[in-house]
């Protein structure tokens, strides 16, 4: 073990905690939000969760999870901070240090020096994982911050602007050349989700954000819309995921959460659930890495284009399936007869420009799948996919 290994487990668990960073290229995209709402997230999966409010020059992660902002935080018997708590998460910020709103002007080591103590000298007991909501900007002090940890990775949250994503993009690039794994993005504000029919409009541009994903070779976590109760939720101090837990964006929290900490996967597959609108990309579930000796009946990785749908497999196999052969077959009773098996759907009745329009998990072992053509009861099994005619794309 480094010593500084040594030094950030002092006081917790250690092995298997992860030590996330949440990042943004600039101010205001959302990423304590994404903070706040993804750790109540991972609280209610029944993860130890803890963050420390790196943003020094704004913290504002205690206000939205509704600790007060007077309060002091007590010291234990060995001197070590005692973090504040809250939806059942332990909370570390600047906020709760200093006497007033005013920012705090520290220089670049000040501020490293300040986070070393918030991660190593703080009573956090055993935790499971330590969200650290860094400053926005991708100058020297993220470089510092992002080397004076062993983290375990850095999430980077952008919006869709071009402004945004070049500045995430930069990003991201620093943190590969310090070698910080990046665990993925998250495009915020991505699109007005109306409250009432559910339908995303998307006001700036859109995909920006998986397509820097693609570029750089890591994942996309997913991405959240605009929503007005985020900010309501923000400002009471009760984050939207329990604020509003069955809300669009407060689902892709959790979505965004799961694939974090690798819940929902199944044996290292695709982080389930997953709810995936074709028409935006919205809930497309994150890649899972292939392994050597990996099942063939676990999926790592979906996607479409024009022709059908890819499944990349974790044994490396990668098929296509054209999305009309996907509908005609479809195994429920409306398609196929119960007792015989033999075909009831005529396939005269279906277009040749059929294509799905939203996919979804079925636990971990099958895929739900809607169609242009208004169809949505099929239940399509990993086994039955795989055992699909398609056209072979390649082993790895
Ligand atoms: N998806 C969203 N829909 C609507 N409002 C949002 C969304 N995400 C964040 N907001 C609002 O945007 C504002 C800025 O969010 P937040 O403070 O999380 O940004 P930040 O990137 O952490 O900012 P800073 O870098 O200045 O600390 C807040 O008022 C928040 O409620």
């Amino acid at each position: 073990m480094t010593q500084q290994d040594a030094q950030v487990g002092q006081g917790g668990g250690q092995g298997e905690r992860k030590l996330i960073a949440i990042s943004s290229g600039k101010g205001g995209v959302g990423k304590s939000t994404v903070t706040a709402n993804i750790a109540v997230a991972m609280a209610r999966m029944g993860l130890r969760v803890g963050v420390v409010d790196a943003d020094i020059y704004g913290p504002s992660i205690p206000g939205m999870l509704g600790i007060a902002g007077n309060q002091k935080p007590a010291m234990s018997p060995d001197q070590k901070v005692i973090p504040a708590e809250a939806f059942g998460i332990k909370v570390m910020s600047m906020a709760m240090l200093s006497d007033d709103d005013s920012p705090a002007i520290l220089r670049g080591p000040m501020v490293t020096k300040y986070l070393q103590m918030f991660v190593a000298q703080v009573e956090w007991g055993e935790l499971d994982v330590l969200l650290l909501d860094l400053p926005p900007g991708t100058g020297d002090i993220q470089l510092t911050l992002a080397q004076a940890f062993p983290l375990t990775g850095a999430v980077v949250v952008s919006t869709p602007q071009d402004v945004s994503l070049k500045i995430a993009r930069r990003g991201l690039r620093m943190m590969q050349q310090v070698n910080v794994p990046i665990l993925g993005i998250v495009e915020n504000m991505s699109g007005f989700a109306c409250a009432s029919c559910g339908e995303v409009t998307h006001i700036f541009s859109k995909g920006g954000g998986e397509a820097i994903a693609s570029e750089l070779g890591v994942p996309f976590l997913g991405a959240i819309p605009i929503e007005p109760e985020i900010v309501d939720a923000g400002d009471a101090g009760i984050p939207l995921v329990s604020a509003h837990p069955d809300s669009l964006a407060a689902q892709a929290y959790v979505r965004i959460a799961e694939a974090l900490v690798g819940r929902g996967a199944a044996h290292g597959g695709l982080a389930l659930p997953f709810d995936w609108q074709l028409s935006d990309g919205t809930g497309k579930p994150a890649d899972a890495a292939p392994m050597s000796g990996g099942a063939a009946d676990v999926v790592t990785a979906l996607d479409h284009d024009e022709i059908g749908l890819m499944i990349r497999w974790q044994d490396g196999h990668a098929q296509l399936i054209g999305s009309r052969d996907l509908r005609l077959n479809c195994r429920c009773a409306a398609c196929r007869d119960e007792m015989s098996g033999a075909p009831i759907l005529d396939p005269s009745r279906v277009p040749q420009t059929i294509t799905p329009t939203r996919i979804w998990s079925l636990g971990n072992y099958a895929l739900g799948m809607a169609f242009s053509d208004g169809h949505s009861s099929g239940i399509y099994t990993f086994k039955a996919l795989r055992d699909m005619q398609s056209a072979e794309v390649e082993d790895v």
